[in-house]
C-alpha cells in the first residue's frame, strides 16, 4: 500500500481526498496541518519529506479564494502558491518520492480561450486580470511537474479542476467562491425574511461546477494511470450562467424573494468551460448530479453551523 501524503487535508479538496482514500483502503495516508508543517518553509518541507519518505505526494494545499480575494491579495496568491509548489516538488525529488499529483485550476487558461478549453490552449493569449497572480503560480506548478518528469524521469503530473463545491467549503462573505457565498447569503436572507438578495456582477458569466468528491475520485484515477498526461482538465463539460446558478441555490435553500445583480462588482472571465475529452478517454467521468450536490452542500453548511465547524 503506498504511503500517500495528502497536503491541505483540512481544506475542501484535501478532506475529500482523505475521505476517498480511507473509503478505498488502498492508501496509507499521512497528513500534516499548517501548525506542524508550514509549506512555505522550504527546509521544514525538505526535512519532513526526507523523514517520512512517502511514495505519493498530492499537492492540494494552496492559498485559495474567489474573485475578490484573488484580485485583492495578488502578492499573497503568487508568492504562497509558487512557494508551496516549488518546496513540495523539489522536496519530493530529493526524498525520492515516486509520484506527485499537483492540483491547478481552470484559471490557468487564457481569459478569451476557445470554449470548451482544451489543454493545449495554455499560454496562447493573456490571462484574466482578476486571477493572473494565482494563475501564473498554478502554471508554474504544472510546468515544474512537466519539466521534472522530462529531466529527471519522475512521474510528476497535474490535474486542472474546474470550479469546485461541496462539503468543507469556505463560506467567508468576501473571500469565498460563488457557490458557498450564495449558499450563505440566501440562507441568511431566508432566515431574516429579506425581500431580495444581490449577487455580484452582471449574472451573465458562465461557470462549470464539479463536486469535490468527483474531483477526489478523478485524482485517484489519475494516480492509477501508468502514463498520465502532464496535465489534464477535470470537469463536467457543462456550464450555467451565474444568474441560473443563483436561482438554483435559492431553490435549494428555499429562498423565494427577488434576485438582484450588482454590475459594479467584477464578472471575471466571461466563460471557462473545460474540454474534458482527454480525461474521459482515460475512463473517468463525474457521477454527482449538480442539484443533488448543491443539496448536499447546503446540508453540510447547516451541519457545520450547528457544530461550529463552518469556515465563516
Ligand atoms: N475550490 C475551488 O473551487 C478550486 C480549487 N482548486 C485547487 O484545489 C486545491 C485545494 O483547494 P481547496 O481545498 O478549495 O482550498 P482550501 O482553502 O479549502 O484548502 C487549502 C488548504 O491548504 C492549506 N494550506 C495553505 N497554505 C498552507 C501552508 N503554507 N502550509 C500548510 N498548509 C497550507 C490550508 O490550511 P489552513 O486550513 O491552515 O489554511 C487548507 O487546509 C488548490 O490547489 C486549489 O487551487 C482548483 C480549482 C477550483
Ligand atoms: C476557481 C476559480 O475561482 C476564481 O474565479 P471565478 O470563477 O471568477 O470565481 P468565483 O467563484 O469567485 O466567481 C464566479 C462568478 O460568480 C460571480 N459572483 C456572484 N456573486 C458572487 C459572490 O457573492 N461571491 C463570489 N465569489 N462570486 C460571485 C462572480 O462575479 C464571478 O462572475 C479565481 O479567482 C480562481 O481562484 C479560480 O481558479
Amino acid at each position: 500500500m503506498p504511503k500517500t501524503f495528502i497536503t491541505g487535508h483540512r481544506g475542501m479538496v484535501g478532506s475529500a481526498l482523505v475521505r476517498a482514500a480511507e473509503k478505498s483502503g488502498g492508501h496509507d495516508v499521512i497528513t500534516a496541518g499548517r501548525d506542524t508543517l508550514d509549506l512555505l518553509n522550504q527546509q521544514a518541507v525538505f526535512d519532513y519529506l526526507a523523514a517520512e519518505k512517502p511514495g505519493i505526494v498530492i499537492i492540494a494545499a494552496a492559498k485559495v479564494g474567489g474573485i475578490h480575494a484573488n484580485a485583492t491579495y495578488p502578492a499573497d496568491f503568487i508568492y504562497e502558491n509558487l512557494s508551496i509548489a516549488a518546496n513540495l516538488v523539489e522536496g519530493s525529488r530529493r526524498a525520492g518520492v515516486e509520484r506527485v499529483l499537483f492540483l491547478g485550476s481552470s484559471c490557468i487558461y487564457p481569459k478569451l480561450a476557445p470554449q470548451p478549453m482544451p489543454e493545449d490552449c495554455l499560454l496562447t493569449s493573456p490571462l484574466e486580470v482578476t486571477n493572473e497572480a494565482y494563475a501564473i503560480a498554478k502554471i508554474a506548478g504544472l510546468k515544474l511537474c512537466q519539466h521534472y518528469r522530462a529531466q529527471h524521469g519522475l512521474m510528476y503530473h497535474s490535474a486542472m479542476p474546474t470550479n469546485l463545491y461541496g462539503p468543507g467549503d469556505n463560506y467567508h462573505p468576501q473571500n469565498s467562491h460563488v457557490i458557498p457565498a450564495l449558499i450563505r447569503r440566501f440562507h441568511e436572507a431566508k432566515e431574516a425574511g429579506a425581500p431580495s438578495v444581490t449577487i455580484w456582477g452582471t449574472g451573465t458569466p458562465r461557470r462549470e461546477f464539479l463536486h469535490v468528491d468527483d474531483l477526489a475520485a478523478a485524482c485517484f484515477h489519475l494516480l492509477g494511470l501508468e502514463n498520465p498526461p502532464d496535465w489534464v482538465n477535470v470537469g463536467v463539460g457543462d456550464d450555467v450562467t451565474i444568474l441560473e446558478l443563483a436561482q438554483l441555490v435559492a431553490e435549494t435553500v428555499g429562498f423565494t424573494g427577488e434576485i438582484l445583480t450588482d454590475p459594479t462588482k467584477p464578472d471575471g472571465t466571461p466563460r471557462k468551460l473545460m474540454d474534458v475529452a482527454r480525461i474521459k478517454a482515460t475512463g473517468w467521468s463525474p457521477v454527482i448530479d449538480f442539484r443533488d450536490g448543491l443539496a448536499g452542500a447546503y446540508q453540510d453548511f447547516l451541519a457545520s453551523l450547528e457544530t461550529g465547524a463552518a469556515r465563516l
